[in-house]
Parts: structure tokens; C-alpha cells; sequence
């Protein structure tokens, strides 16, 4: 198999606290897969541990076959979750974008020609081209989630991993991050994301990877969506309703709210 991704046997974590233990896992290039787990269960650390922004205890990494400190800047595009940026910072859509050309350099070149023409070809594509110019904090969820993804795009990587690319943003909006997550994909470059929504996102990746400190089970939704793995990666009890190739997984414990006021 030609891996886009490959640890083998990592320890990962921070001091006294150890997130996931001899962790082996190969994701095969052109691959689009999602990692599902509860809060708190290493998921962030694992794709900083892909992306070599975090170091491990012991293990080795190797993204494209090249260990991952020599791995050459743009090679992979990173879209962190939008939860974590300052949008007070003054700067408009295309320079966000822009900033994704510069990851490896210390001070911003004015770009030439045909680095604009590329970020111009890049927003039109992902339907962005007509706010190019507003400051990213007058954006919708969906526009920034669009910017931060050109700026991962820019340098035309191999590898493409987004920490909770959905979270945010409405249900449609997630259907249309989604379905451009799919083109891309088909242009071959390799997809991996994470995720909390196992309904509206999950159930609708190719594959998927269910986390827990450790890989639970990997594999297509329909066969990995079953009421034991689901147990084992979350706790608690769900259920799962199918319909006509569609899932629906809820907690099965009722919740009873009752109001303040009455
Ligand atoms: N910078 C840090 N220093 C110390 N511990 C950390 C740090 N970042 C995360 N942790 C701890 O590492 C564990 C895994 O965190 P991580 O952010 O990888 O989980 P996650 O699955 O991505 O969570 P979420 O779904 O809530 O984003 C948690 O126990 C968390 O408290």
C-alpha cells in the first residue's frame, strides 16, 4: 500500500500525561477519512503528532514515506479548528489565503502575479472570489471555514488534515464543506479530518477511524457503525437507527429537562 500516513509504535502525549501509547496506524494515500472519539480523547494530538507540531515520546512518523521533520513546508495543508483563531486580527480573506504561501518564511514578500492568479483561481473555485477583499471577522462561519481551506490548498499539498472543518456551521453549510472536501479528494490528494458529528458527517465519509486514546476500530461507516464499537469508543449507550443507507446514532439515556421558570 502507498501510505500517505504512517506511525508506527508512537507515544505521544504531554508531561504526566500520556494520550495514546505504541500507536500504529497507516492511512493509504488518497484516502478520505474522518477520526471520531468523545472530548478529550487525543484527537487534536494526533493529527499535531501527523503534522510533526508535536513531538512524540517514542515512534516514528512518516508522511509519504519521508519522516515528518523532513517533510518540505507546504507539503501538507493544515486547516486548524476555527474555534482556536483570533479574527481580531486585521486581515482580509486574500491574505489569509496569502499566508498559506509564506508558512516557511519569516517576513511576507508582496506575492508576484502568479501567486495572486493562483489565490484568485483558488477562491473562485471555492466560492469565495467575491470576498476576497472584506476582513475575515465581517465573514460568515462558512467563508472562513472556505479562506482557511485555500490557505491549506495554496501550495497544492499532498495531504490535507482539518481539525473539526464542520463544527460551527450549519447544516447545509456542512453538506457543501463536505461535498468540496469530496472534489478535492478526487483530485487525489489524501483527506484526513476530524469530527464530532457522527450523523450529518461521519456517516457520510468513505472511512473512518474511531478514537480513544487508541485506535477503537477503523473501517466504512456501515461496518463500523455498529452499537458495540460505538460503546467502546464513547461509553454510554446508543442506538442506531438505519434507513435506506442512512444512519441515525443518538444517545440512548433520556434526558430530562426541566425549566427554571414555571
Ligand atoms: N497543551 C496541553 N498540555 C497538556 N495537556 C493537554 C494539552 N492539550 C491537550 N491536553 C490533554 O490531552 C488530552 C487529549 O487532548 P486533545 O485536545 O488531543 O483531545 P481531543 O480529542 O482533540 O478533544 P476535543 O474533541 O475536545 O477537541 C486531554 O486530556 C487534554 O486535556
Amino acid at each position: 500500500m502507498n501510505s500517505a500516513v504512517y506511525l508506527s509504535n508512537v507515544t505521544a502525549g504531554y508531561a504526566h500525561n500520556v494520550v495514546f501509547a505504541r500507536l500504529s496506524l497507516e492511512i493509504a494515500a488518497g484516502r478520505f477519512a474522518g477520526i471520531v472519539g468523545p472530548t478529550g480523547c487525543g484527537k487534536t494530538t494526533l493529527l499535531k503528532t501527523i503534522l510533526g507540531t508535536h513531538s512524540v515520546f517514542s515512534g516514528s512518523v512518516l508522511l509519504n514515506g519521508l519522516p515528518v521533520d523532513r517533510v518540505p513546508p507546504g507539503a501538507i495543508g493544515y486547516v486548524p479548528q476555527l474555534g482556536s483563531v483570533d479574527w481580531s486580527f486585521p486581515v482580509t480573506v486574500e491574505e489569509v489565503i496569502m499566508m498559506g504561501l509564506y508558512t516557511n518564511r519569516r517576513i511576507w514578500p508582496w506575492p508576484g502575479k502568479e501567486e495572486r492568479e493562483r489565490i484568485h483561481d483558488l477562491a473562485h473555485r471555492l466560492g469565495i472570489y467575491d470576498c476576497l477583499q472584506h476582513h475575515i471577522v465581517h465573514t460568515s462561519g462558512g467563508q472562513r471555514q472556505r479562506a482557511f481551506l485555500a490557505r491549506a490548498l495554496i501550495n497544492n499539498p499532498k495531504l490535507l488534515v482539518l481539525d473539526e472543518p464542520t463544527s460551527g456551521v450549519d447544516i447545509k453549510t456542512q453538506h457543501e464543506v463536505l461535498h468540496l472536501l469530496g472534489d478535492i479528494n478526487n483530485d487525489g490528494i489524501t483527506i484526513l479530518l476530524t469530527t464530532h458529528d457522527l450523523n450529518a458527517v461521519a456517516s457520510h465519509l468513505p472511512w473512518v477511524i474511531c478514537f480513544n486514546n487508541g485506535i477503537v476500530a477503523q473501517g466504512k461507516p456501515g461496518d463500523i457503525f455498529t452499537n458495540e464499537i460505538l460503546t467502546r469508543t464513547y461509553g454510554g449507550d446508543l442506538v442506531i437507527v438505519r434507513h435506506e443507507g442512512h444512519y441515525l446514532i443518538a444517545n440512548n439515556t433520556p434526558l430530562h429537562l426541566t425549566s427554571g421558570c414555571s
